[in-house]
C-alpha cells in the first residue's frame, strides 16, 4: 500500500514512524527544503512512550514535488494545522484523481465544511488522542500514548483505509460509526485543555492537579457541551479527564504553538464552538474570554 502523510510536524512524524515500523511504504510530504534535507541526513528520530529511541529512514518530498507527481496514493493522511488546511486543500483538489482515500486529523471543527468536496472513494475524519512533541525538524517525542478514533464519512467497496489502519496496532486506531460525535467530543477535550494550558504555560496534567484550573476547565466544559447539545455529561467529562491524565506530561499543541511564536488553532477549536453557540442563541462567556486571551497572546508574540 502506498501511504502519503502531508505535514511533517509532531503528528506527521509520529505517524510516519509507526507506519514505517510496520513495514508500510510511506512518503512524508514537507513544506520546507531545510526540513527535507534534515530528514534525509539525520533520518526520522523518535523517543517512544517507553523511553526507547529509534531512527528510521523515511521517503520524503516537498509539497511542490508532491503536487507535480502523479503517483497513485492508497491513503493520504492530512497532518497539517487547521489554519494551513485551506492552502493545502486548494492544491490537493488537483491531485484528487490519484488519491483513493483521505484521512483528516485536524483538531477543531473547521475542516468539516471541506469534506463534501472530496471526490475520492473514501473520506474519513480522525481524532488524535495521543500527545506528541516535535523537538526539531527530524525528532519527535511520543509524550502521551492513547488512541486515534476515526470514522468513514464516505466509503467505497474496498475499504482500503480500514485495511491499512488496522495494521498499525501501536497507534491504536479505533474505528467509530459516528465520526461527527467523535469530533465533537474531541473538540470538547481541546476546548477544555488547549487554551488553558497555553495561557498558564502548564502541562496537561496540571489542569487536574490545580483545583482552580479544574474549576475554569469545568466552566468551559459546561458551555461547550451545552452548545453541542451533548447529554451524557458525566461520560464526556470522564473522557476529558482521561485524556488529560494520559497526556499529563504533554504540552498541548496550542501551548507549543504559542511558545514557539506560531499561530494557534484557537479559531478552529474555540471559534467554531462560539459561532455555533451564537447561531443557537447560547451565551458563552468563558469561551469568549479564552478566545480573546489567546488572541492577545498571539498579538503579544507578533502573530497577526
Ligand atoms: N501535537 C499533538 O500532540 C496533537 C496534535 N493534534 C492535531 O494534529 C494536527 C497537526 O498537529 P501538529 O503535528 O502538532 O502540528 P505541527 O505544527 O507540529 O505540524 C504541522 C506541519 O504541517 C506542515 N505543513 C503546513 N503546510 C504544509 C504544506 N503545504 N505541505 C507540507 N507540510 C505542511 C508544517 O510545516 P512547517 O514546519 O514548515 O510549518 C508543520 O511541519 C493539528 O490539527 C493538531 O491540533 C491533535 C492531537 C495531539
Ligand atoms: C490530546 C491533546 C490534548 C494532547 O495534548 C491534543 O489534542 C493537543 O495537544 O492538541
Amino acid at each position: 500500500m502506498n501511504v502519503t502523510i502531508i505535514g511533517s510536524g509532531a503528528i506527521g512524524m509520529l505517524l510516519s514512524y509507526y507506519f514505517v515500523e510496520k513495514g508500510q511504504t510511506i512518503t512524508l510530504v514537507v513544506r520546507r527544503d531545510e526540513q527535507l534535507k534534515q530528514l534525509q541526513n539525520e533520518g526520522l528520530q523518535i523517543t517512544r512512550y517507553d523511553q526507547t529511541h529509534h531512527n528510521v529512514k523515511v521517503k520524503t518530498m516537498t509539497f511542490d514535488h508532491f503536487m507535480s507527481s502523479n503517483a497513485l496514493i492508497d491513503l493520504a493522511v492530512i497532518a497539517v494545522k487547521a489554519y494551513d488546511w485551506p492552502t493545502v486543500d486548494k492544491s490537493l483538489q488537483k491531485r484528487m484523481s490519484t488519491i483513493k482515500s483521505i484521512l483528516f486529523l485536524q483538531n477543531g471543527m473547521e475542516h468539516i465544511s471541506y469534506l463534501s468536496q472530496y471526490t475520492c472513494s473514501e473520506v474519513a475524519v480522525g481524532v488524535v488522542e495521543h500527545g506528541a512533541k516535535r523537538l526539531n525538524d527530524f525528532t519527535v517525542v511520543h509524550t502521551g500514548a492513547s488512541a486515534i478514533k476515526w470514522g468513514y464519512v464516505k466509503y467505497g467497496e474496498q475499504k482500503i483505509m480500514r485495511t491499512i489502519l488496522e495494521e498499525i496496532a501501536s497507534l491504536h486506531f479505533e474505528e467509530v460509526s459516528n465520526w461527527y460525535e467523535a469530533l465533537m467530543r474531541k473538540t470538547v477535550v481541546n476546548v477544555c485543555i488547549n487554551p488553558l494550558t497555553a495561557l498558564f504555560q502548564v502541562e496537561n496534567g496540571e489542569l487536574l492537579a490545580n483545583e482552580h484550573l479544574t474549576t475554569i476547565m469545568k466552566h468551559l466544559f459546561d458551555e461547550v457541551v451545552e452548545v453541542f447539545e451533548l447529554i451524557d455529561h458525566f461520560k464526556v467529562w470522564s473522557y476529558v479527564t482521561n485524556i488529560c491524565e494520559r497526556t499529563k506530561y504533554n504540552q498541548s499543541s496550542m501551548y507549543v504553538d504559542l511558545q514557539q511564536g506560531r499561530k494557534s488553532e484557537i479559531e478552529a477549536i474555540v471559534g467554531s464552538v462560539q459561532r455555533m453557540g451564537k447561531e443557537k442563541g447560547i451565551n458563552t462567556p468563558y469561551l469568549n474570554m479564552m478566545f480573546d486571551a489567546i488572541k492577545a497572546m498571539e498579538w503579544q508574540k507578533g502573530v497577526r
